[in-house]
């Protein structure tokens, strides 16, 4: 197995409103084909951690490497290219485009990757979508939509240019149970007949407790 995410005394501080400490001493790595929780009490860094693993936020000391590659040193275009290529992101509120279909999101980040043609993108975003039960949904706007099926256009979305890792803040928190476990089951699918590794913030003891592994954070540090 490779790492796909090395995080090495990772810290990072919040100047405003007073400075705060928020993340500590964080080493980490996930492996590929790994799916891992981020568990912890409301406001022990789960968010300000997934953020900084996954490049939306650089403003952190130590080194963050996706692939063997450390973030900070990537110029924007380069992150840019490495999060169309690498990354897919799921979150609790999934930020699809309400105005436009299921079938339209999912081709968005491979239009933006542009390595395919249209016809060979929209190819692989019906499998996608057909992978997660609802190709029938396809050309449906997403406003008329239900939030299950909302959020497995996102899930579906993330998968569209076979990212190494998939990185989720609560992608079921928004969802009544029955949609919850629809979701996370097939995440858990992904990860077991794909290898796709999944790294995830969540509240729920019930979902984290069905990953690999768990990392339990306490006030901005990694539990032992
Ligand atoms: N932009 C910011 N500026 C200052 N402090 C922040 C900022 N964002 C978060 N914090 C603080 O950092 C701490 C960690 O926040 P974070 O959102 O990472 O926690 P969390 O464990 O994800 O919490 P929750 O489970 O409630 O979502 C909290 O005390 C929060 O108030």
């Amino acid at each position: 197995m490779s790492n796909v995410v090395e995080a090495i005394d990772v810290n990072k501080y919040f100047r405003e409103p007073v400075e705060f400490h928020v993340l500590k001493d964080i080493n980490l790595t996930i492996e590929s084909g790994e799916f891992v929780s981020i568990i912890g009490p409301s406001g022990s860094g789960k968010s300000t951690l997934l953020y900084v693993l996954s490049s939306l936020d650089r403003d952190y000391e130590g080194s963050v490497h996706i692939d063997g590659t450390e973030l900070k040193t990537l110029t924007n275009h380069k992150l840019s290219t490495l999060r169309n290529k690498s990354i897919g992101f799921i979150f609790q509120f999934h930020y699809l485009l309400s105005d436009f279909t299921a079938l339209d999101n999912v081709m968005l980040p491979g239009l933006k990757l542009g390595e395919l043609s249209h016809e060979e993108l929209e190819e692989k975003a019906m499998e996608k979508l057909d992978l997660l039960g609802i190709a029938d949904q396809a050309g449906k706007k997403i406003n008329l939509m239900s939030g299950g099926q909302q959020q497995r256009v996102s899930v579906a979305r993330a998968l569209i240019n076979e990212p190494r890792i998939i990185f989720c803040d609560e992608p079921t928190g928004n969802l009544d149970s029955e949609n919850a476990s629809i979701v996370f089951d097939m995440l858990k699918k992904l990860t077991r007949s794909f290898d796709q590794t999944i790294l995830m913030v969540t509240h729920d003891d019930t979902y984290s407790s069905k990953t690999d592994r768990q990392i339990r954070m306490l006030d901005g540090r990694i539990e032992k």
